[in-house]
């Protein structure tokens, strides 16, 4: 390009999520970029960073040439992104309905856009360096950890690795990655993990086999000067493996050759606000963009990739790999239902089951128990008036929590002191209904008083929830006294089921598992039946004592399908039914749903804008003969209240759209874009506070 003149730039940058402007802003630049560059540009009074898009010789179409501003600079010394990242997030901010600007910006490390020029060209330098791999042999693999992969040597993929708990998939993955770090010296490997709380744990392994300074991690627990560095690190191709939660799926790396997705089901690989985002979807469209191997894998695969991964013949586009045993001897633990409507009116642990945890603790063993409420009770009651604890602002009932005796609404975070008296009738015996974490670890503490581990000392129970997890590092140093075996029974929510490799836990139980059974959500089976899988999966790690170990399920409901198929160790018998009763009902996987909300300040306007819009939308889409097929592919419903109405008092709507065609229900989407914007100016729609797009919403 000839410097001596100027030319012009398309950049995107970060503007306000329902602008018009659509991410793209024209600048007149006078120095040398490509596309992909980071630059500096005015915009109002404020200069922004941004990523140049597009250049051209000629000014903007229908903008005078004196109306388009400079370009202040570019942030030298950074390689400019490269277009398989470009084309990611371009495809990204279309596939789910946000500005090119809004998904470029955001994935960017947020430090980035302070630094100048200067500041950046320092830490360049101080990390300006090629970073050693030493890898350390793995232990020699069992003969299905073999076979999966030699099937990635002989096919292009995308996999579904499904392997049980406990099959050694993550072994799986890091002889993946030293193989291809052994075929090509520049390959990079991006390692993805549901949650930061999985990660310490991984985060040693990988280092430990791979050297520390080869791994870098990217999650939203991280300053933001190690994330700056951690993806600058991997922008420069430097870091060879990545290992983060979903965001990393945007994280710059030029010479990316595979990409795991570690227990790919789980439904924090979806974002939950701004661009909502499935980094699992992301990571299958991402290999093919940069011709990188994707490797899902799970104990209990998402119904989607499921249904992908069925025999080619019948439409399968991902080829699923198998590995059914436990690494060494290690069986799956047995499961036992304990049938709750035979126990003690209101027991909260069965008698057999405090009598299991009795002999579990003597012998030396640890247990743990789940169950998915944190708190000490999840409502306050008066038996007089009727009154409960509910939030002022929310459609749900604020939670006791006994520690530090206050009402806290888990939705928008009020906390008050418990009262005295019953606020509407001044009685002072107001109780607790139902049961959490708090209540059940008391209890428990209660229950077996009494007991002493083989050493004579005190029995000792610990939690892990939100709540004992709030400060930096709790998490970890908790974990780490189930570890080294300080603790003998743990009780948890939903967090301790997951990943972690307890080598000593023998007994596992689900407390109260049943209303997942009975929700309006769809997929609320699903999930139970992979929380259910995940945690018997903690038990009997170790080999030696696998024979013996127990996931128990108390429960009303003893016969419920999903309970036998859990017995079984049956995912594919459950899967099998779920998606009988999916293509019944034409529900995802077979079909495809988008869900648009609308907040405002009463019910009323916010369904009022979600079925304006439908009307609108059908009837332009009817008029013209070039979109009226559309009307016919994609069914729109009349606006509902969502299941949590109403959250610090905005008061929240729903409108569901569903079509057997993903293009269509695209289509749909951005003309429901443009209808949304005429609207929204009409007096009527007033109290409108905004509107969302959630395209494969994870939940209805
Ligand atoms: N080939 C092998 N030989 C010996 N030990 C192995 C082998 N592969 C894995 N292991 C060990 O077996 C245990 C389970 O393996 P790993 O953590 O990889 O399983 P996983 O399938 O990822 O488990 P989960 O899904 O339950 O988290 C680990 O302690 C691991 O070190
Ligand atoms: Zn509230």
């Amino acid at each position: 390009m000839d410097v001596s003149k100027h030319y012009w730039i398309d950049v995107a940058v970060q503007t306000p999520a329902h602008s018009q402007i659509g991410g793209l802003l024209s600048y007149r630049c006078a120095f040398e970029v490509q596309p992909g560059h980071l630059v500096r540009v005015p915009l109002g009074q404020r200069e922004l960073l941004g990523v140049v898009w597009a250049i051209s010789d000629s000014a903007p179409a229908g903008m005078p040439e004196k109306a388009v501003r400079d370009a202040a600079g570019v942030l030298e010394g950074l390689a400019p992104l490269d277009s398989a990242w470009r084309q990611l997030v371009q495809f990204s901010a279309q596939y789910y309905q946000r500005s090119l600007g809004e998904v470029a910006l955001s994935a960017l490390p947020p430090q980035l856009r302070d630094l100048s020029s200067e500041q950046l060209a320092r830490r360049l330098k101080k990390q300006n360096t090629e970073r050693t791999v030493h890898t350390q042999t793995g232990p020699a693999l069992s003969e299905e950890q073999q076979a999966v992969l030699a099937q990635m040597t002989s096919a292009p993929g995308p996999f579904l690795l499904f392997g049980s708990t406990g099959s050694g998939k993550t072994e799986v993955y890091l002889q993946a990655v030293e193989r291809m770090l052994q075929a090509d010296p520049q390959a990079q490997a991006l390692l993805m993990v549901p949650e930061i709380n999985l990660t310490p744990q991984l985060e040693e392994r990988v280092q430990a086999r791979f050297g520390a300074e080869a791994v870098v991690s990217m999650h939203s627990g991280m300053t933001p000067a190690q994330r700056l560095k951690g993806w600058l690190a991997a922008h420069a191709g430097h870091a060879r493996i990545v290992l983060g939660t979903r965001m990393a799926i945007f994280a710059s790396m030029p010479h990316l050759k595979l990409i795991v997705v570690d227990e790919e089901h789980d439904p924090s690989y979806k974002q939950q606000e701004g661009a909502r985002y499935s980094a699992r979807d992301l990571a299958v469209y991402r290999g093919k963009l940069q011709n990188a191997q994707v490797l899902l894998a799970s104990a209990t695969p998402s119904l989607e990739s499921w249904h992908h991964s069925r025999p080619a013949a019948e439409g399968g586009r991902y080829l699923r790999l198998h590995m059914p045993s436990r690494i060494g001897t290690g069986l799956l633990p047995k499961v036992r239902r304990v049938d709750m409507n035979h126990q003690a009116k209101k027991a909260v642990l069965s008698a057999p089951l405090v009598a299991a945890l009795q002999e579990r603790v003597e012998r030396g063993e640890q247990c743990m128990l789940l169950l998915n409420r944190r708190g000490y009770a999840p409502v306050l009651h008066c038996a007089d008036c009727g009154w409960k604890s509910e939030c002022k602002h929310c459609s749900a009932f604020r939670v006791f929590h006994k520690i530090d005796r206050t009402l806290r609404c888990h939705h928008c975070g009020m906390t008050e002191r418990v009262p005295r008296a019953c606020p509407a009738c001044g009685n002072a015996d107001i109780a607790p209904i139902g049961r959490g974490t708090e209540q059940l670890e008391e209890h428990l503490g209660e229950l077996l008083a009494h007991v002493k581990r083989p050493d004579g000392t005190p029995i000792r129970i610990a939690r892990i929830d939100a709540d004992t997890t709030r400060l930096k590092g709790a998490l970890e140093s908790q974990l780490a006294q189930v570890h080294s075996g300080e603790v003998d029974i743990l009780v948890g929510t939903q967090m301790i089921a997951k990943g972690h490799d307890f080598r000593r836990i023998t007994l596992v139980a689900a407390i109260n598992p049943d209303t997942a059974l009975f929700s309006s959500d769809f997929r609320a089976p699903e999930r139970l039946f992979a929380l259910l899988m995940q945690a018997a999966g903690r038990a009997g790690r170790d080999a030696r004592q696998s024979a013996s170990s127990e996931m128990w399920v108390q429960t009303f409901h003893p016969t419920h399908p999903l309970f036998e198929a859990l017995k079984k160790h049956d995912y594919p018998a459950f899967a099998a039914s779920e998606l009988a009763e999916r293509t019944a009902a034409d529900l995802p996987p077979i079909s495809h749903q988008a869900l648009l909300r609308a907040d405002a300040r009463s019910q009323d306007v916010a369904q009022g804008l979600l079925n304006a819009a439908r009307e609108t939308l059908e009837a332009q889409l009817s008029a013209d003969p070039a979109t009226a097929e559309l009307v016919m592919q994609v069914s729109l419903y009349p606006a509902v209240p969502m299941s949590m109405q109403r959250v610090a008092d905005v008061e929240r709507a729903q409108m569901l759209l569903e079509s057997p065609h993903r293009m269509a229900l695209q289509k749909v989407l951005w003309h429901l874009h443009g209808v949304l914007h005429q609207l929204r100016s009409a007096p009527e729609h007033k109290g409108v506070i905004r509107w969302l797009v959630d395209v494969d919403p994870q939940a209805i």
